[in-house]
């Protein structure tokens, strides 16, 4: 039987028998393979992709019996969190985050406490994916090897451990947010402040607006505590302010040695967490005992690995109520269209989710899927069907779509994002003049509430899950950790090395079941 190389993974895939199957089969299978692979490849969206760049630059034998154990072992590895002992020689201490238990009264009247073990071991691990695909053709499949075998992933579980590498009393912590706003930033800050005080650290501050609050010298740090912090999380925003763009690593790193800063908590999205890596790495190279903690906060949720994001789901619930806004209008209107535009500069998980939400979008379209406006196929002659069915429909249009249809700027902002043509105001005129050049009536109302979704307090659930992070962070931090960031897979909390969760921006997978989903529901069809 032939070998075959199953290549374009990055990894090597070297079969040598498949058993079972004829010559045939093994062809066709082959391809069916390669262009699922092919798909997955082209935009790094899928855990797989963040899988077999594991295995990158090994050829893998799945004929090999013990395959899946170097598999494993590599994953492992990748995994590891970066540990202020890979460089340094710090012995650690009892922690002095109690968990106490009222166990009875004593004869002086006095309760009793006990202390539980309620620590998290090191060794403890989380399973990173649950669905055992039969098949590499199973909706949104992610398999390692052709015939889709299952293979336990484990990442690090979050949480407090019995030892910890800092004495409480001499760490100074600090706290810093960057990118743009996210709802639930100041419920983070506020859990960070809370949790550090509860091991008995009292000096906390606050850098104002990112980065930048490091270098520019009027801008003055803030101190923190549980009194500073108590309401915050009643207002959206952040207490100590965000910004883009900023400042160079060495000249940060500077900083946090003058400031003489022990602990370093990060909140942002994709850049702020390359950021984080390079000061963690500088900070190695310097030998400083810094534990550097990130925090992701995007509403885009385009951070790879985790569930979602905070922020995230507060974000959808106010984009929400602008499609049931623009469906009111469309609505009412002789003839109308409600466009609205979200934001998801790459991502269109706030389009996506919201459109499944609010269940009155009739055309949703987001960046991972393209599409084409004129044509047979294309949006605006599905409109004119919709408009001609129903007399008035809903488009809902993340700001990172169709921008091969726009002319580029190349500009970019203070981070170096690519600053984006404005899809919606295009489709806006692009539908009025079709509707007129087809001599027909059509009504537009455009909302752009682009900063209201973000500008917001996070709702209940995300607000839990700011809570869980921000404790986590401090946790990690006193466990020796840095380099790492927090998060949450298929429901349980975990640590993952910073390098891993920003490879790529997490995309949408159009081959997922979510967005088949979201198709289901707003009924449109492919406009290619
Ligand atoms: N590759 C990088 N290395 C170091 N710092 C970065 C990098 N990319 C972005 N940053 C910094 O991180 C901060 C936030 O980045 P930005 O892309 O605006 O937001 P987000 O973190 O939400 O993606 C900015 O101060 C920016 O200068
Ligand atoms: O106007 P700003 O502050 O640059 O923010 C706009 C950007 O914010 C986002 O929603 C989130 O971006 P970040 O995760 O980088 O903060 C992008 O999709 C959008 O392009
Ligand atoms: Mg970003």
């Amino acid at each position: 039987m032939a070998n075959y190389t199953l290549q374009g993974l990055g990894p090597t895939y070297v079969k040598k028998n498949k058993p079972h199957s004829s010559d045939n089969d093994l062809i066709k299978f082959n391809t069916s393979w390669r262009s699922i692979v092919h798909r997955k490849k082209k935009r790094c969206r899928s855990l797989l992709m963040k899988i077999n760049a594991v295995v990158n630059d090994s050829t893998f034998d799945f004929e090999d019996s013990d395959w899946k154990i170097h598999y494993q072992d590599q994953f492992e590895e990748r995994m590891r969190l970066p540990h202020l002992n890979d460089n340094l020689n710090v012995t650690p201490r009892q922690t002095t985050f109690f968990l106490k238990n009222r166990v009875g009264r004593l004869a002086d009247g006095i309760d009793s406490l006990e202390e539980k073990s309620n620590y998290v071991d090191d060794n403890d691990r989380a399973l990173l994916r649950v669905i055992k695909f039969s098949s590499p053709t199973s909706a949104g499949a992610e398999c390692i090897d052709p015939y889709c075998n299952w293979v336990e992933l484990w990442v690090h579980r979050a949480g407090p451990r019995k030892q910890i590498y800092f004495e409480p009393d001499s760490v100074k912590a600090a706290i810093v947010t960057c990118g743009g706003l996210c709802p639930g930033l100041n419920d983070v800050i506020r859990q960070i402040v809370f949790t550090l005080e509860v091991y008995g650290v009292k000096n906390i501050i606050g850098i104002p607006f990112g980065y930048r609050g490091f270098v520019d010298e009027e801008l003055l740090e803030m101190p923190l505590s549980r009194d500073v912090v108590q309401n915050i999380n009643l207002a959206g925003g952040s207490l100590l302010g965000v910004s883009r763009g900023g400042a160079d690593v060495n000249d940060i790193v500077d900083r946090i040695q003058a400031k003489q800063i022990s602990m370093l908590f990060i909140l942002g999205g994709n850049g702020t967490h390359a950021g984080g890596k390079a000061l963690h790495e500088e900070c190695q190279r310097r030998r400083m005992k810094i534990s550097i903690i990130c925090v992701p906060k995007t509403i885009d949720n385009d951070i790879l690995l985790m569930d979602k994001t905070f922020g995230f789901d507060t974000a959808v619930e106010e984009a929400q109520k602008a499609i049931n806004s623009a469906y009111i209008e469309a609505h009412s209107a002789y003839k109308g269209i409600g466009l609205v535009k979200l934001m998801g500069r790459s991502s269109g998980f706030i389009a996506m989710h919201a459109s499944l939400s609010s269940g009155q979008t009739d055309i949703c379209l987001i960046p991972e899927v393209p599409f084409n406006l004129e044509g047979q196929y294309g949006v605006l002659k599905y409109l004119e069907k919709l408009m001609q069915k129903k007399g008035s429909a809903v488009i809902c249009v993340a700001e990172g779509a169709g921008q091969e249809l726009l002319q580029r700027s190349n500009a970019i902002d203070a981070s170096g994002n690519a600053v984006l043509a404005d899809i919606g105001v295009y489709l806006q005129q692009k539908i009025k003049n079709h509707f007129k050049d087809i001599g027909d009536h059509a009504d537009i109302k455009y909302i752009d509430p682009t900063y209201m979704i973000r500008a917001v307090r996070a709702n209940a659930s995300d607000a839990i899950l700011c809570t869980v992070l921000g404790q986590n962070a401090v946790h990690g931090a006193f466990a020796g950790f840095s380099g790492i960031t927090v998060g949450i897979c298929n429901t349980h909390y975990v640590y993952l090395p910073i390098s891993e969760v920003i490879e790529c921006p997490r995309l949408v997978d159009p081959d997922s079941r979510m967005w088949h989903r979201c198709l289901t529901s707003t009924g449109q069809p492919d406009f290619i």
